[in-house]
């Protein structure tokens, strides 16, 4: 018995330590995912450092943060406005901006990019950082289509390298795709699972493959969907109904096209359409290039296959 308690204790010490492994987080990139992914750290306890290009975008950053902690407050904290007062400023107070990526790095535990899907983009941001960040940091992307290898590449870093695909909205999907390349070594893989535990969410095991579990199923669908309409089988706002009462999806794959934005739906489809020549499932859209093409994007530009424009 007091073998099995003593086991029970250093396992837990083990996980426990590891768990307190990631203490500080920077985030680069502020847009959708980024504040999502700083929120949900801060409010998990880590401190954060949340970077972009220009002061103005992270004003914009820190305010959509703050909108979705009031929405967060108006549920939890509906009888102690004090207390939801409380939570809403310790939470920002644990989050600071800076505009250069490589001095917010400086005393990172783990960095987490979630810039513009271009590898070329992301592969120089990396090679920066490595020649800044201290030894022990473990560098992450949020990609929802490149793979991490090729980004991975770019540091001499490849053993606390990973993958940490979170979703959209971050502060309420609860899965966290945890990807792992040949070099990623065991103890860098415990501690992302760990850390999206901390985080509250729960982790699934993925390896470097395109679109990892969730989107290489979630995009070849949606994009069948763009191709019935285009076939005329159906409209699209059908098709949203049909699968919201039929299969019972929160979304329908035209809201959710257009919650997700068009461009980033037509960034990955792009890069897969070139890299997997042979693949029919990933072929590109004609109904998705021409909205892209009229600057249709979805709900952040005020129409895409619906339209969010304030009458
Ligand atoms: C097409 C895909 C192709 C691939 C693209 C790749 C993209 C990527 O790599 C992967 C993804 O992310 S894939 C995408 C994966 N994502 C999906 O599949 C998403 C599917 N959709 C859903 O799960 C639901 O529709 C939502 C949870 C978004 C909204 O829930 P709802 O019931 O339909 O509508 P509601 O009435 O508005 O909200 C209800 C309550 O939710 C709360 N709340 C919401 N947002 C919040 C925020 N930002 N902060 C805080 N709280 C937030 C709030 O409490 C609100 O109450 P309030 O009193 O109004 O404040
Ligand atoms: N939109 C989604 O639903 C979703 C879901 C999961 C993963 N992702 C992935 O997350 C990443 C970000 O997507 P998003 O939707 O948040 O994009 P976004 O356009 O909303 O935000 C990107 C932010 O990065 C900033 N940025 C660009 N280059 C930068 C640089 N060099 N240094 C610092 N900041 C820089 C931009 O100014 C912008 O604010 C992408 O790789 C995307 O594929 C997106």
């Amino acid at each position: 018995m007091a073998q099995i308690f003593r086991t029970t204790v250093r396992s837990f010490a083990t996980t426990s330590s590891r768990q307190n492994a990631i203490k500080t987080v920077t985030v680069i990139g502020g847009g959708l995912m980024g504040s999502g992914i700083a929120q949900v750290a801060a409010t998990t306890g880590h401190q954060v450092v949340m970077v972009d290009q220009t002061d103005d975008i992270l004003g914009k950053s820190k305010a959509s943060i703050q909108k979705s902690l009031q929405r967060v407050v108006k549920k939890k904290f509906a009888e102690d406005p004090k207390g939801g007062e409380q939570f809403v400023s310790d939470i920002l107070g644990r989050i600071t901006t800076q505009t250069d990526s490589n001095a917010a790095v400086a005393n990172s535990d783990l960095v987490i990019e979630a810039i513009v899907e271009n590898i070329d983009v992301k592969k120089k941001l990396f090679s920066s950082l490595d020649k800044a960040a201290p030894q022990h940091t473990i560098f992450t992307s949020n990609t929802s289509s490149l793979p991490i290898g090729d980004i991975a590449v770019s540091t001499q870093r490849q053993d606390r390298f990973g993958g940490l695909h979170f979703f959209n909205p971050v502060p309420m999907m609860k899965l966290l795709e945890v990807v792992r390349i040949p070099a990623t070594s065991d103890e860098t893989f415990n501690k992302l699972s760990d850390f999206g535990k901390a985080m509250k969410k729960t982790t699934v095991d993925c390896k470097d493959t395109p679109g990892f579990i969730v989107n290489r199923l979630l995009v070849p669908y949606t994009i069948e969907a763009m191709r019935m309409v285009e076939r005329g089988d159906a409209s699209f706002k059908d098709v949203d109904t049909a699968m919201k009462l039929g299969a019972g999806y929160p979304m329908g794959p035209f809201e959710l096209s257009d919650y997700v934005g068009l461009d980033t739906m037509k960034f990955i489809l792009d890069g897969w359409a070139e890299k997997y020549p042979e693949n029919p499932l990933f072929q590109p859209s004609a109904l998705l290039n021409k909205y892209v093409a009229e600057g249709k994007l979805g709900a952040k530009s005020g129409e895409g296959f619906y339209n969010y424009k304030k009458k």
